[in-house]
């Protein structure tokens, strides 16, 4: 695909049961939602550059292709069948010959996400690959648990593999797509999605990159063994529950807390280990729930409660905050239903499973009451689709795939309604 330029975007998602202790090897059930990000490609004017135009988290940066220390890492990949093979770990080697790079980065979060892109250039790309101009804006709020650090990672390994040839680019539309079990072009950008999610936090479990890959709903395991792939399973049939999205708009690192819970865990293994073996009980239950035949009013208050012991549970971990506390408390009061965090916590998001015979007007009430606190409540669904791609496929769409155009269209409205992948049959599925 070198010469044009094209879209890739990828979903968000949201954690239903099981955070934190999915980096344990518990059971964990996540679906993504219709918040996503969208990565533009597009040819550089100098072919030897490569520029990241991120505007969202306000970075731009500029390399020069042949800075890149591409025989140093080419001795520490290992290739199967031509294509580069993931490593269990990031090789330290080949982080440390990237950090050079990375003298000027001004803050944690530029240098993270110029190590991550980096990372899965100098893996994906070689030096003759043409320079391009790489332009990301997400619909998701950022840092908040809705795995915007995820959908990045997807879209840049889906895209840097298309524009290499390391992957065919789809011909499937939205309504053409048929779930399938096997997909190796979708199991490859999930493999090196998880290294860029190791750049951004160290260990993670593996469900975010994977949602925002396969989208969906799936109840996710990583295996503790080594070299041995995370259990997937699909749910198909995922119950339609409401669900209301809250952002404390809090910020907080999803790598700190998850280094927070794994201090906990060195400190008092005893204690936490039952915490974390409870969560990953309270998922499998969940599942067998949200996976019967009839979903009713039993089975929603079933849910309900596990999301009350969730919580509870995480709070016990110590990645709740007191802002997601008040919501909690509003939501509890308010008796709209069962309320829990999400994501890695300390800020960011919760969720409230809604209860059906809730009113309008009282959920309503309850957002105004989240909104006088400085929180915002989203309007989102879950199971959306997982990675896709757009290219140009007409003259009307050159002004579309400007990057100029692009960077700086306001706000989440301005994206949707511009590029959004929701009612249009443009956008190509693997
Ligand atoms: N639109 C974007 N542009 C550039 N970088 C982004 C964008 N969205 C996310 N990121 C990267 O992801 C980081 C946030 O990731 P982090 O894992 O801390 O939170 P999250 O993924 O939103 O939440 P969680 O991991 O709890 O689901 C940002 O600091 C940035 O490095
Ligand atoms: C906190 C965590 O469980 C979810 C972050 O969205 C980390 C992970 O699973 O990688
Ligand atoms: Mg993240």
């Amino acid at each position: 695909m070198t010469g044009s330029s094209f879209f890739v975007s990828a979903p968000g998602k949201v954690i239903i049961f099981g955070e934190h202790s999915a980096v344990y090897s518990k059971p964990a059930i996540a679906a993504a939602l219709s918040l996503r990000a969208y990565l533009l490609v597009s040819p550089n004017e100098n072919i030897d550059e490569i520029t990241l135009k991120f505007p969202d988290i306000n970075l731009s940066y500029v390399w020069n292709k042949h800075d890149i220390p591409w025989e140093e890492i080419r001795k520490f990949q290992t290739f199967e069948k031509g294509r580069p093979l993931p490593t269990e770990e990031l090789v330290p080697e080949i982080v440390d010959k990237i950090t050079s790079l990375l003298d000027d980065c001004k803050s944690t979060t530029h240098f993270t996400t110029c190590l991550s892109f980096l990372y899965l250039y100098s893996h994906l790309c070689e030096e003759d690959t043409p320079g391009h101009v790489f332009c990301i804006r997400s619909t998701l709020p950022i840092g908040a648990g809705l795995g915007s650090s995820a959908s990045t990672g997807v879209c840049l390994a889906a895209a840097l593999s298309v524009l290499t040839k390391k992957i065919d680019t789809p011909t499937v539309t939205i309504n053409q797509k048929a779930a399938k079990d096997e997909n190796h072009q979708l199991d490859f950008i999930d493999a090196w999605s998880l290294m860029g999610e190791k750049c951004f936090h160290g260990n993670p479990s593996g469900i975010d990159n994977a949602v925002a890959t396969f989208g969906g709903a799936v109840m996710f395991q990583r295996v503790s063994a080594p070299a041995q792939p995370s259990i997937r399973t699909t749910m198909r049939n995922f119950p339609s529950i409401k669900l209301l999205l809250t952002n404390t708009k809090i910020p907080r690192s999803t790598a700190d807390l998850v280094g927070g819970v794994a201090k906990l865990n060195s400190l008092y293994p005893k204690i936490s280990s039952p915490i974390l073996d409870a969560m990953g009980n309270l998922a499998s239950e969940a599942y067998q729930i949200m996976t019967r035949p009839v979903f009713g009013d039993e089975e929603l208050k079933t849910l309900k409660e596990l999301v009350n012991i969730n919580h509870g549970l995480l709070v016990a971990l110590g990645v709740s905050h007191p802002t997601l506390e008040k919501v909690k408390i509003i939501g509890d009061l308010s008796k709209i239903g069962a309320t829990k965090l999400t994501g890695a916590g300390g800020g960011g998001c919760a969720i409230t499973l809604v209860d059906e015979n809730v009113s309008s007007e009282t959920i309503q009430t309850t957002i105004s009451e989240f909104k006088k606190e400085g929180f915002e409540s989203f309007d989102t669904s879950l199971g959306g689709k997982g990675v896709a791609l757009l290219s140009a496929d007409s003259e009307d769409d050159i002004k579309l795939f400007s990057v100029e155009n692009f960077s700086t269209l306001d706000g989440r409205a301005a994206i949707e309604n511009t590029i959004g992948t929701n009612g249009t049959t443009k956008w190509k599925y693997w």
